[in-house]
């Protein structure tokens, strides 16, 4: 059994919005990452995990409990981010975190004083006159002062600057390796890049593909870009059944896209050549999730 898991959930809200048979499942000591543009389905999946709504069928789990059935118990234990915060006016950031200290049964502050001190948080001020960045500091640290062992955020780093992003994913990096099991929605690639163990892309509600970031970057195709000297050895070059990608004659370059098994050959024939410039361009996952997004594009099965 996995901390948490996504079963055959569907919700349809009409019009193809929604989610459909969504399934995803994060073991023990796990960030999962949930890649998806606005509108996908995100925050809907989220919102059954945390019990704010109810399956229309398939259901949710977290540490084999249905999430609706046990929305209160998990609701009180889980660290949940939401994609947006309204908070109470008329009090102190530092008023509300006692606030919310007290609910959660939090007695001893040093957590949170370390979590105040991570994310550079003043919160002895009015809440009305806070910043957005900030009002989304004292949301993450209002999400993590208990120190829970779940932790499930909506888009985590949008409203936070450059800085806090890179802060936020440190943060989450160190909470992985203290064990704690992590489900993250997000559209930045860079994040779920960063942080993640395994990848979920959703798209009109459904998940369009599922990946462990580092095995699709060692098996995915290797492109290199080559400019030649002169133009007679580009021409002889792009005379060969390579699959490029593109052909440059006034540059005298090719990008080709290669197979793993296609490298050694390749190297080897390319060394025959007087080459001015070579070039490997690393994966992308931006490229990869950019395909999905691709008009008429069919995959998996899934349109
Ligand atoms: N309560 C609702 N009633 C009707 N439609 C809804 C409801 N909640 C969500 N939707 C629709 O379901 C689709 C998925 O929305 P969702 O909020 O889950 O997307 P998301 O991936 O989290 O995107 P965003 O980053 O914009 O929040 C959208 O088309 C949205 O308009």
């Amino acid at each position: 059994m996995s901390v948490i898991e996504v079963n055959k959930l569907t919700k349809d809200y009409g019009h193809g919005r929604g989610v459909f048979d969504v399934s995803a499942h994060v073991d023990e000591g796990e960030c999962f990452g949930f890649l998806g543009p606005n509108g996908a389905g995100k925050s809907t999946t989220i919102r059954h995990l945390m019990g704010f709504s109810k399956p229309q069928s398939g259901k949710t789990t977290i540490n084999g409990n249905d999430c609706w059935d046990y929305s209160a118990e998990l609701q009180h234990e889980v660290g949940y981010l939401p994609g947006e915060i309204a908070l109470p006016d008329g009090m102190t950031g530092t008023q509300f975190l006692e606030m919310q200290k007290k609910m959660r049964g939090v007695t001893d502050a040093s957590y949170l004083n370390t979590l105040l001190k991570k994310f550079e948080l003043n919160p002895n001020i009015g809440l009305k006159q806070m910043s957005l960045g900030t009002k989304r500091k004292l949301a993450v640290v209002t999400a993590f002062l208990h120190d829970p062992e779940i932790l499930i955020l909506d888009e985590p780093t949008s409203g936070l600057d450059p800085i806090m992003q890179e802060i936020f994913i440190e943060y989450i990096l160190e909470e992985k390796k203290r064990g704690k099991t992590i489900f993250l929605s997000s559209h930045i690639f860079h994040e779920v890049d960063a942080s993640c163990d395994r990848i979920a892309i959703i798209r009109d509600g459904k998940i369009v593909s599922e990946f462990d970031p580092e095995v699709l970057k060692r098996e995915s195709d290797k492109i290199y870009r080559v400019t030649f000297q002169d133009k007679k050895q580009w021409q002889d070059f792009t005379g060969h059944h390579y699959h490029f990608t593109s052909i440059n004659e006034r540059k005298l370059r090719a990008r080709i896209q290669l197979k793993k098994s296609e490298i050694t050959p390749f190297l080897a024939d390319i060394s025959q050549y007087h080459v001015s410039d070579f070039t490997e361009f690393p994966f992308s996952l931006e490229d990869y999730f950019m395909q999905f997004y691709h008009e008429d594009k069919v995959f998996e099965g899934v349109k």
